[in-house]
């Protein structure tokens, strides 16, 4: 699925938090929103899926105008920092619940859990819950739940920024090499440079509640528009 994002602003209280956004997203890429805390990345993101509405402007998603479509009917998966797995369901039936409350029957989730365990590299601990599982593990489950509804597109909020800095990397190639295998669209919050460069096909850079620029991370190093920018990238 593309993303379309057009004139989208957000104020807050008054305070504008996003200042007329334009932004393509092409199908199955993993683009990173980069940039300081309170920048906008986690509203835009929160608006792409639903969860917040827009001042102005509209969002498309594969050619459709889908500003005030209902969450539910926009086909996303969402991932939030801190993990936010239902405590009293095992991985199993964290990783089935949005199956389970669509009806599906239950060989094909069985069978749909199966596979996502074993791309998560999970599937000898599905009857375990969330407090025995580790923050890198809890995490993976996160991904496989969001996952398991099919989203065409995932929306990453930090998802590993909770995590310490060797499980972090390690899950940072786990997701690019998953993405590589299922390129579904991602786009993922960050605000560290090395994490966006390591993972991303594309990398947008936020300041202010507007984009600073955007591009491939060789093209931001080696041309930064801005002194912000090159700032921000410490080149
Ligand atoms: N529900 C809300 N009500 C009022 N202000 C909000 C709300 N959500 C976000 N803001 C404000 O909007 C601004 C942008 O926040 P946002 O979370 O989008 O930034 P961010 O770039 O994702 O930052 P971070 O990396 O710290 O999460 C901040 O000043 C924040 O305080």
């Amino acid at each position: 699925m593309s993303i379309l994002i057009e004139n989208l602003s957000k104020t807050f209280d008054s305070k504008i938090v996003l200042n007329h956004i334009n932004l393509e997203i092409q199908t199955g890429y993993l683009v990173a929103l980069l940039g300081p805390s309170g920048s906008g990345k986690s509203t835009l993101l929160r608006i792409i899926a639903g969860f917040e509405k827009p001042n102005k402007g509209s969002i498309w998603l594969s050619g459709k105008k889908s500003t005030h479509i209902k969450i539910q009917d926009r086909k996303l998966g969402f991932v939030f920092q801190d993990y936010a797995l239902f405590p009293h369901l095992n991985v199993f039936e964290n990783i089935a619940f949005g199956m389970s409350i669509r009806k599906t029957p239950f060989e094909i989730i069985k069978q749909r859990v199966q596979q996502l365990l074993q791309l998560i590299q999970l599937e000898s601990q599905s009857k375990k819950y969330p407090f025995q599982l580790s923050g890198g593990q809890k995490q993976r489950v996160a991904l496989a739940r969001a996952l398991a509804i099919e989203p065409e597109v995932l929306l990453l909020d930090e998802p590993f920024g909770a995590l310490d800095v060797k499980v972090r990397k390690d899950l940072r190639l786990w997701l690019r090499k998953f993405h590589d295998e299922i390129p579904v669209t991602t786009l993922f919050v960050t605000h560290d440079q090395q994490e966006a460069m390591e993972i991303a096909n594309e990398i947008i850079i936020f300041e202010k509640g507007h984009i600073a620029q955007t591009g491939f991370a060789k093209e931001l190093i080696e041309h930064p528009s801005t002194s912000f920018v090159k700032d921000f990238l410490d080149l």
